[in-house]
């Protein structure tokens, strides 16, 4: 994380303001495990790309790209620059470019070499001593059965060793285990060969601006932080609901399903950036003493406080969606869930008795992540002409996607002769302030990790208290056969999940709103 920049006159000025730029990063080798692998293609690539672009990468940087894939470095290069042409001219891609900027490709392939090893062979893997000299990152872009593996090999033959002042680091992709005892468990295997600084435990998360903008919003402004707590707040919910199916996800996603996929990481990070204490300061290891301090209060969770659905055949927005079990390689009869609501409790002074409501799903009929902070009702209506459907109370939506940005929503008194009110909104979005450089979501984080700032990378024990809230969930869910609810593709979910507001007096947000 870059510490606060010049952004102060934005009120005054009509024109955008732009990111003060970034020093260099040091020189590095990044070794990317999984080359060949749909992380790397989808998201690495267009995130190195665009730190090219934006002039952050030293130029003593390379990139050595391993997988079991047979190939040169030409070879390797030209796949890459295919896939690079697919997603980011996609129109649909979340920062579309209509071309290539081929100085910047061709200066990044450049520095590219590949690898063909398989990662599990320790004599292959010490292959790599001979290439890697000085500063090196090892980005794990594998499934999570190799995370253990990768890095006690990397220990064995020497790779992790920081040896005169050059640094040894390495990334860790999600989900980090699949419950409680297999995330103490990989801590321990890997903590046995590197020291906790030298982990980066990766969650894309907390790249997205938008997400990073929940702190600037809360404890850069002086209004909202003293009505940030029980006092004034009726409940929050927290939404990460995407329109696409499993597509050809289903092995990774039939052991993983949607609790594991997001909600102990992604959704817990929107948590702490709404919940937690503020920090005395944005050092890595103060937010996440205050992250921990945060998790370490949250209730259990108890089965009836989460749903599960599983989507069958529908429409997604105009397009023929086929039922989960009808997926690439997915069961027939799989119990996997697609769709997870929760609802969180937080024994603490600020939020004790405030529900926290999460949902995530897929093939749902609106592509939204946001978080919902709920005011409680204005404690006295004098406005007696009113229905009071339209006395609506005050929530603060943190856009994160598709919009980024922030709005209120508020009561205005509606133009005529009677004093009579409607909701109204107050926005501010990103795009209109400021100007916007693509951005895949990893140029922050792979940033940081070359740089050594760990503020947006998970501790050992973040990971292990989020586990402990859900992993009733996951033991309730295995042990019963009869499955989860199903819900049509294309629409909002369960209504297991609408019941468990409803039984508060609660309902959902919408999905389908701008
Ligand atoms: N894809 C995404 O959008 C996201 C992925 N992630 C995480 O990133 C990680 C990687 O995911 P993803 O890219 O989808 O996975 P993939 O399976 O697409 O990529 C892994 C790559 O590693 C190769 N590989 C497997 N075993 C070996 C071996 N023993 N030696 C050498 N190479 C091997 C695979 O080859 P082969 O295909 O032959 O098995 C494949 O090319 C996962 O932890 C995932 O949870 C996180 C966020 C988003
Ligand atoms: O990590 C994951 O995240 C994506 C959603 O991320 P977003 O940045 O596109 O919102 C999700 O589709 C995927 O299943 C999960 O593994």
């Amino acid at each position: 994380m870059d510490p606060v920049g010049e952004v102060s006159s934005s009120a005054k000025s009509k024109e955008k303001l732009a990111a003060p730029a970034s020093a260099k990063a040091p020189p590095c080798t990044l070794v990317i495990f999984g080359a060949h692998g749909d992380l790397t293609k989808r998201l690495l690539m267009p995130a190195l790309y665009n730190l090219t672009g934006a002039g952050q990468l030293n130029d003593d940087f390379k990139v050595i790209g391993v997988d079991r894939v047979e190939g040169s470095d030409q070879s390797w290069r030209d796949e890459l620059g295919k896939t690079m042409q697919e997603f980011t001219t996609d129109p649909n891609a979340e920062f579309y470019t209509p071309e290539i900027n081929k100085d910047w490709w061709g200066g990044l392939t450049s520095r590219f070499e590949y690898m063909q090893a398989d990662f599990t062979n320790l004599d292959q893997l010490g292959q790599l001593k001979q290439k890697v000299t000085g500063n090196a990152v090892f980005y794990l872009a594998v499934a999570g059965r190799f995370f253990g593996t990768i890095v006690e090999n990397l220990g064995h033959v020497g790779l992790i060793t920081q040896a005169d002042n050059a640094f040894r680091r390495v990334v860790i992709e999600k989900p980090f285990g699949s419950d409680l005892e297999s995330a103490k468990e990989l801590n321990a295997r890997i903590l046995k060969v590197l020291d906790e600084g030298q982990v980066y435990r990766i969650d894309h998360f907390l790249g997205k601006e938008t997400v990073q903008n929940i702190l600037a919003m809360r404890f850069g402004n002086g209004v909202f932080e003293p009505l940030w707590r029980r006092e004034y707040v009726d409940s929050v919910q927290i939404t990460a609901c995407e329109t696409v199916g499993v597509e050809g996800r289903g092995a990774f996603y039939e052991p993983t399903g949607a609790l594991r996929d997001m909600i102990p990481n992604h959704l817990f990070q929107l948590l702490a950036m709404v919940a937690m204490e503020p920090p005395n300061s944005f050092s890595a290891e103060t937010v996440r003493n205050a992250k921990e301090q945060l998790f370490e209060a949250i209730r259990t969770i108890t089965p009836e406080n989460a749903i599960r659905g599983q989507y069958t055949a529908g429409k997604v927005q105009g397009r023929d969606v086929l039922a989960y079990r009808d997926s690439p390689g997915v069961a027939k009869d799989s119990n996997t869930e697609t769709y997870v609501a929760l609802k969180l409790d937080i024994d603490n002074w600020r939020w004790s008795g405030v529900p926290f409501y999460m949902r995530t799903g897929k093939s749902l009929t609106g592509r939204l992540t946001e978080v919902v902070v709920h005011f409680k009702q204005a404690p006295f209506a004098i406005f007696q002409d009113t229905p009071v459907d339209k006395l609506s109370p005050n929530n603060l939506t943190l856009n994160i996607q598709p919009t980024q940005g922030v709005t209120l929503g508020i009561s205005a008194k509606i133009p005529g002769p009677k004093m009579d009110l409607g909701g109204v909104e107050m926005r501010f979005r990103y795009e209109d302030a400021f100007k916007l450089t693509p951005n895949v979501g990893y140029e922050t984080l792979l940033y940081d990790c070359l740089t050594g700032d760990e503020t947006l990378f998970q501790r050992a024990d973040n990971i292990e208290a989020a586990w402990r809230v859900v992993d009733p969930a996951l033991k309730a869910w295995a042990a019963d056969a009869s499955g989860p609810e199903l819900y049509e593709a294309g629409t909002s979910g369960p209504k297991g999940a609408d019941d468990l507001l409803a039984r508060d007096g609660h309902a959902w947000m919408p999905l389908n709103r701008d």
